[in-house]
């Protein structure tokens, strides 16, 4: 049994084409309940946000969902009654916030959405200023042609970091390697145990 894990996971507030994206997004919220990690979303009860929150509630499992207010109706962030529910002032306090929050991250298939989050951690990483692992959860291959990005405008010269990130064909293969890199890492690099940390304030 692995040490417990904050798990943020981001991926689509849409179900994507198919009953693929869905059902692997279920599984991924199984696995992260059943091992007894803490999952960390966007809130949203919508697509694979919701079907990743009520496969880890369906476990037993803790989870934290950080929503901006304006988005807390449309995405029906009150229907998951499992979550703490963390209120934003905005879309950039929500996805800093994830960030501070997580041990590690995984990135189902998404939106413009996901992309900004997986960019921003992608980003932090290259500059040094983040460690935690990130792992794209390569369903039906939907990160396939941003990894040929990636590995293109390095080939021009344009990045230099390409262990920034890695892939996996699915949820356990994703939490495997996420287990691994922190079986390795010292317990001092988790949020949870930084000097001065304080969890997160909870709305009543
Ligand atoms: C930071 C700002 C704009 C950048 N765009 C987004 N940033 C963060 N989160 C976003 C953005 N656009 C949509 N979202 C939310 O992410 C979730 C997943 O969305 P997806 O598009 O389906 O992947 C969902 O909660 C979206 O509302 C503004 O300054």
């Amino acid at each position: 049994m692995s040490a417990s894990l904050s798990v943020c996971v981001f991926c689509g507030f849409s179900p994507g084409v198919g009953p693929r994206y869905l059902g692997a997004a279920k599984d991924l919220g199984a696995l992260l309940g059943e091992r007894g990690h803490r999952l960390v979303y966007g809130a949203g009860t919508g697509g694979l946000m919701g079907a990743v929150a009520s496969g880890a509630a369906g476990r037993g499992g803790s989870i934290v969902g950080l929503i901006p207010d304006f988005l807390r109706v449309r995405e029906q962030a009150d229907e998951l009654p499992e979550q703490r529910l963390i209120l934003t002032g905005d879309l950039l306090e929500r996805k800093r916030r994830m960030i501070e929050e997580a041990d590690a991250f995984l990135a189902l298939p998404g939106g413009y959405g996901t992309l900004d989050e997986v960019l921003e951690v992608i980003s932090m990483k290259a500059l040094g200023v983040l460690s935690a692992p990130l792992v794209l959860v390569d369903v039906d291959e939907a990160w396939a042609p941003f990894v040929t990005l990636i590995e293109s405008l390095h080939e021009r010269g344009f990045l230099r970091d390409l262990d920034v990130y890695s892939v996996a064909d699915g949820p356990e293969e994703a939490l495997a390697q996420v287990e691994r890199h922190a079986a390795a890492d010292r317990p001092a690099d988790r949020p949870a145990d930084r000097p001065g940390h304080r969890p997160a304030v909870l709305q009543p």
